[in-house]
């Protein structure tokens, strides 16, 4: 059995470079920006009003000043600057040169043509050309783009970016007793939990993610499955990883020339995980338990997704207080289910007293991970300790 970490370092070195695409700025937000992004032109293009009023020179501003164009967003004012002179402008609207300072409209009083500022202002309320970004400036690779870098790559003149490619994540369960949801059980089946966990979190990460059909409890359907998911970059079986007799994709993986990174880690839930290549793909053997896929699927498979798209990958524990006193812990990193709840400095941990990893319902109620290390010993009340947050869709 190796260390968690070093278990995460040899997935993590599986993750073959990202594949460049390209996608419409529409299509790009979460996806991975895969080359520099270089803006098109320089923002804003000229120098720009910020607020309702008149531009006028900064030299006049005691003057009574005569109005004698109009400069509005999309219609610049063309003609001749003067002294003594005012332009009516609004916001975004190019400041024409020879003036420099726009009195907002509230601070000036109008007869006719003659404005007159009655309440001075520090602020030129203009925007120089270039104050956001300049023609050439870019957003750096590796970036996970969110809604306002797409506003800015949109403001870049960027129609189209280069992207990583979707990881291709091809997910398949094993195991006779396994039904699709919706079907009836008969006697010994149950319905099959974790492809369809797995497969939400693979596209939670980022990737594509494609089910593939329940695969029985003998070589020949294992092997058909895995012939099935030879397009994959990434695939992920569940399930069948431990000693048991029909537990069989070690062996067909390896009848299939795995590469074997590792079997079985000191970790709990999870022991019994495997991990490797298979030609091109990097393969992913999750323990069939259903809370132990789902840890080992956030802990390992998010993170090698996340990788292959060129992220920085691996989780940063937070720290929490105990809410309960624990026993000493035996010989494997454990990750236990938790809820959180508000504390005076840090916020209190209080793992579940069943850890059963067959539970899906306790994994559900619970919002964090406590993580212990293997050999840590017994623990009071309010002592610190490190958890990982479990995502919430809200
Ligand atoms: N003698 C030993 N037995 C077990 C050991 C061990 O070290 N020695 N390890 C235990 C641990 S730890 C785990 S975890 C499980 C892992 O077993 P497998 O990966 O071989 O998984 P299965 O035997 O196929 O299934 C275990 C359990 O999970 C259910 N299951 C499987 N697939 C699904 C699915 N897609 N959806 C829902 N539930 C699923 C299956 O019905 C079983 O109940 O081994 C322990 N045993
Ligand atoms: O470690 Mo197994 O993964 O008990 O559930």
């Amino acid at each position: 059995m190796i260390p968690v970490e070093e278990a995460l370092a040899r997935v993590l070195a599986l993750a073959a470079p990202p594949r460049p695409e390209t996608v419409a700025l529409e299509q790009a937000a979460g996806r991975v920006l895969a080359a520099p992004a270089e803006a098109r032109l320089t923002q804003p293009p000229f120098d720009s009003a910020a607020m309702d009023g008149y531009a006028l020179r900064r030299a006049d501003a005691g003057c009574a000043l005569r109005v004698i164009g109009e400069s509005a967003a999309g219609h610049p004012w063309t003609g001749t600057p003067r002294p003594g002179t005012a332009i009516r402008i609004f916001t975004g609207a190019p400041v024409p040169a020879g003036y420099d300072c726009v009195a907002m409209q509230e601070n000036v009083t109008r007869e006719g043509d003659l404005i007159r500022i009655h309440t001075p202002s520090a602020n030129d309320n203009i925007r120089p050309r270039g104050g956001d970004f300049a023609l050439g400036d870019s957003v750096a690779p590796g970036r996970l783009l969110n809604a306002a870098d797409i506003g800015l790559l949109a403001a870049m003149n960027l129609p189209e970016l280069t992207v990583a490619a979707r990881p291709r994540v091809a997910v398949l369960a094993s195991g006779d007793e396994l039904l699709r949801p919706g079907e009836t059980p008969a006697e010994g089946q149950i319905i099959s939990s974790n492809d369809l966990a797995i497969a939400a979190l693979a596209r939670e990460a980022g990737a594509e993610a494609r089910i593939l059909p329940i695969a029985r409890d003998t070589e020949a359907s294992l092997r058909d499955s895995f012939a099935r998911a030879a397009d994959a970059d990434l695939i992920v079986t569940i399930g069948g990883a431990s000693v048991g007799d029909h537990d069989l994709v070690g062996k067909v993986a390896g009848d299939l020339g795995m590469e074997r990174a590792f079997y079985k880690l000191a970790m709990r839930p999870g022991k019994p995980l495997m991990a490797g290549k298979i030609g091109n793909a990097a393969m992913l053997g999750l323990p069939g338990n259903p809370v132990s896929a789902i840890v080992c699927g956030i802990l390992f498979m998010q993170p090698l997704i996340r990788r292959m798209q060129g992220l920085e990958a691996g989780h940063t524990p937070l720290r929490a207080r105990l809410a309960r006193p624990l026993p000493p812990e035996g010989d494997r990193q454990h990750y236990l289910r938790a809820r959180l709840q508000p504390g005076p400095d840090l916020p209190l941990i209080d793992p579940f007293e069943d850890q059963d990893s067959a539970r899906l319902s306790l994994l559900a109620r619970a919002d964090a991970l406590l993580v212990r290390p293997a050999g840590d010993p017994a623990r009071d009340a309010g002592q610190i300790v490190d958890y990982l947050p479990l995502t919430r869709a809200h």
